[in-house]
């Protein structure tokens, strides 16, 4: 099937006919084509959006917001076919896409939808000078939203709900790894009565479509989500045009195990936030540190838990670990792998690519555990984004903050213990924009979504998304 751009509310190809192909990843061949798109269809969409800014500025908060919770009313209603066509085009179990993916898309949408309408500025009453200040929030215009492939619908709509609800217009690019469902999209906008040119999908590679994003100097600002390099380097183009700019990015991510935890709930959660969605979520928890007296335990137990997960074709029920998203990632991965062992990493178990039968060039690798003697080497330091996490034991709370904390990033930390004032102590400290406790992936959509150091700037959800898809004007009137 070819994916087609979405400019102005209808499917085109792009102008210079340049197609890349789409694989599936659990049988390695490829299914269609899509549009690597140009810096011309990148003024196509802009344009787009240009025109249809004015009146969606101005469309009232309660037709924007009926609008979106049509929009998630009509993916709910289709989500078995949003569901199959994630899981083809990403290699996720059907069974995530269709628990997690395509609901949360839906949330996404009517989370925003409902939001805006209880959106609100401040007004500062500045007394003993005769004024009064108010704060407008007004759209900025139109904005560009880039998402990865790891949560393609997911990530997609989490920056284009805040974007058009906020009133902008949005020139939008999915990764060209996992187009399908944000092609699919488009159908759902129109029939939800979008007008036509609030959303424009441009596909394409992020070294020409999304570049001609981040160059476009009437873009105004900037929401991206993906690796750190790619963040940097939007960054560097974006800064000296005053873009405006939101950069959620990768995770090294540190889970905390003492031994005073509710040990079986840590154990069945931990095999989650370690292999859920083939290890390919910013959020997983990658380096796990576990307190002495239960090191033995856990390694054993975690180790037996980890063999049983089952890798197989995303489409049948039974699978816990589908196919990573491409082959060049699974390279990645396997790399790591071998830096892992050259560093004296001990696999524990996994470490091999599977043959899943009659899927044999499909992208399949074991849940893989590496036990590590200290914690600066490269598979504890450099981000793998796939089924691998390293284990070792910590003696003290100050020793293994001191390793959580030793890592250019800073996105998430998960912290397993029921002692209070450690907890508190520990979260104070520890470098991370999102913690949890005893928990993981526990998500409140109003919450502030974003990491420290290198995994971003800015923080995504809530009114805090409104808001930087918002310019604030002051004004003060003096009476
Ligand atoms: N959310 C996260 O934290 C994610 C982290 N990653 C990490 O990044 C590594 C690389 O994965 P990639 O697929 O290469 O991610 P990436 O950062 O290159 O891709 C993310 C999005 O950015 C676009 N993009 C790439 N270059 C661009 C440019 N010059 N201008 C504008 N847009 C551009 C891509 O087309 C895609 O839509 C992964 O192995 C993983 O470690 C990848 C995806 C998500
Ligand atoms: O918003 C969430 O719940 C999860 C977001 C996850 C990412 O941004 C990611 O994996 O890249």
């Amino acid at each position: 099937m070819n994916i087609q751009n979405f400019i102005n509310g209808q499917f085109v190809n792009p102008i210079q006919d340049d197609w890349l192909d789409n694989y599936c990843p659990a049988n390695g061949e490829v299914y269609g084509k899509l549009p690597n798109s140009s810096a011309e269809d990148v003024e196509q969409a802009y344009q787009s959006a240009k025109s249809a800014f004015p009146g969606w500025s101005q469309t009232t908060l309660e037709e924007r917001s009926r609008i979106l919770i049509k929009i998630s009313e009509l993916l709910e209603a289709n989500l078995q076919r949003f569901a199959e066509a994630e899981s083809k085009d990403n290699g996720k179990p059907i069974s995530l896409a269709k628990s997690i993916d395509i609901p949360r898309a839906a949330s996404n949408f009517r989370f925003f939808g409902n939001a805006i309408t209880q959106f609100a500025s401040e007004s500062h009453e500045s007394i003993g000078q005769d004024a009064i200040n108010y704060t407008l929030r007004q759209p900025i215009g139109v904005v560009g939203c880039i998402s990865p492939w790891n949560l393609p619908l997911y990530l997609f709509t989490w920056k284009i709900a805040p974007a058009i609800a906020a009133g902008n217009c949005v020139v939008a690019k999915p990764s060209e790894v996992t187009p399908m469902t944000a092609f699919l999209l488009g159908d759902i906008c129109n029939e939800a009565g979008l007008p036509k040119g609030v959303l424009n999908i441009v596909h394409g590679l992020g070294s020409t479509t999304g570049q001609a994003i981040i160059e476009h100097p009437e873009i105004k600002a900037i929401s991206f989500t993906g690796g750190t390099e790619t963040g940097a380097h939007i960054a560097k183009i974006a800064a000296p045009m005053f873009k405006k700019l939101s950069l959620e990015l990768g995770g090294k991510n540190p889970n905390i195990i003492f031994a005073d935890c509710n040990y079986d709930n840590m154990l069945e959660t931990t095999i989650n936030s370690s292999f859920a969605n083939q290890g390919q979520i910013c959020l997983c928890g990658s380096r796990l540190f576990i307190e002495s007296p239960i090191y033995a335990k856990f390694k054993k137990d975690f180790v037996e838990r980890v063999k049983k997960l089952k890798v197989g074709h995303p489409s049948d029920n039974s699978t816990d670990i589908g196919a990573l998203v491409s082959k060049p990632h699974l390279e990645k991965i396997l790399s790591y792998i071998e830096v892992a062992k050259k560093e004296n990493g001990k696999i524990l178990c996994g470490g091999n690519q599977v043959e899943v039968k009659g899927f044999e060039n499909g992208y399949y690798l074991e849940p893989t555990v590496i036990e590590i003697e200290t914690d600066d080497c490269r598979i504890n330091q450099e981000e793998v984004f796939g089924p691998v996490v390293t284990i070792m034991p910590f003696n003290t709370e100050e020793e293994v903050l001191q390793m959580a904390n030793k890592v250019k990033y800073g996105l998430s930390a998960t912290i397993w213990t029921n002692d209070l004032k450690r907890t508190m102590r520990i979260t104070n400290q520890i470098e991370a924009g999102i913690v949890w406790v005893n928990t993981w992936m526990l998500r409140d959509l109003r919450t502030p979504f974003g990491g420290m150091k290198a995994s971003g700037v800015g923080r995504e959800g809530g009114f805090e998304a409104l808001r930087f898809f918002t310019e604030a004007k002051n004004v003060c009137i003096k009476y």
